[in-house]
């Protein structure tokens, strides 16, 4: 695992342009400035250009758009294919909202991502696998989320990172996983639009997706992990606070002793 992609973040500082959501833009934000990069987000199309010729990579969150906002991701996201700049997209909710799951399924026609992060309920409903999301969160399922995951991959063409308990990666070949984490993430919303963006900052780095979509994977799953152990509770403010403070300081040799990998 190459893990060292997080001092490479550290090193370069990249500039990751996010379209984020109203509800955790500030956590996103702030994930993506403690890993080591450097956060910009825009809500006006007319920049669109000047933002992704500045931008290392570019991360698109569905979580709350306007029908004006989709024109806005559409032309980001071209524009990300363009300058060739590496492109990450959440779709969140796509498997609970079919008008969601329309809108993502034309922007993924309309410009090629590099890699796609959701939770088994959005990733089950891209690659057409049944599943019973519930709202933002994964809801239950009995699919393989081995095979979802590599379905999803080969059918977008690109990286899927499908996160749970375990983080399932496929470049539609391989499929890895990361089984680090804590139960505390799901108690703080916002956790894996965070974890997109850090995918972003991995990308930025790294030429080679599916090792920058793993090493994003381990180093947050870790340091959320290190933060449960250090907080020994249920806490789940003190557990967001922490855990900002926790993507700065984590060590690439801390993720390495704590990673369970397969
Ligand atoms: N039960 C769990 N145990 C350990 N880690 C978890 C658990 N649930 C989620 N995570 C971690 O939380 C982060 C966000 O993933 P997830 O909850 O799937 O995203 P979302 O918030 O979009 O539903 C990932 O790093 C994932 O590994
Ligand atoms: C609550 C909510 N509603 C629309 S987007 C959003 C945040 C989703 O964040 P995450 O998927 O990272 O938990
Ligand atoms: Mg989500």
């Amino acid at each position: 695992m190459q893990i060292e992609l997080l001092d490479q973040i550290r090193a370069q500082n990249p500039i990751v342009f996010n379209i984020s959501n109203f509800v955790t833009v500030q956590d996103v934000a702030n994930g993506i400035n403690s890993i080591g990069a450097s956060p910009i987000m825009s809500e006006e199309i007319a920049e669109s250009e000047e933002m992704v010729a500045i931008s290392s990579a570019v991360a698109l969150n569905l979580g709350a758009f306007t029908t004006a906002q989709v024109a806005h991701i559409k032309r980001v996201g071209q524009l990300a294919n363009q300058y060739k700049k590496p492109l990450v997209i959440d779709p969140v909710a796509v498997g609970a909202i079919k008008f969601r799951l329309d809108v993502a399924e034309q922007l993924l026609t309309d410009f090629q991502v590099d890699i796609i992060r959701g939770n088994a309920g959005e990733i089950a409903a891209l690659a057409g696998v049944d599943w019973q999301a519930k709202g933002i969160d994964a809801g239950e399922g009995s699919g393989d989320l081995d095979a979802i995951a590599k379905a999803c991959a080969l059918k977008q063409h690109c990286v899927v990172i499908l996160s749970g308990p375990t983080d399932v990666i496929s470049d539609g070949k391989t499929v890895a996983k990361v089984k680090n984490g804590t139960p505390l993430f799901q108690l703080h919303v916002g956790s894996g639009d965070m974890l997109s963006s850090i995918v972003g900052a991995f990308a930025a780095v790294s030429d080679n997706y599916f090792e920058a979509a793993k090493a994003a994977c381990a180093v947050f799953a870790v340091a959320g992990q290190l933060v449960a152990e250090e907080l020994g509770g249920e806490l789940p403010g003190t557990f967001s606070v922490k855990l900002m403070d926790k993507l700065h300081l984590v060590t690439r040799q801390q993720v390495e002793e704590k990673l369970r990998e397969a």
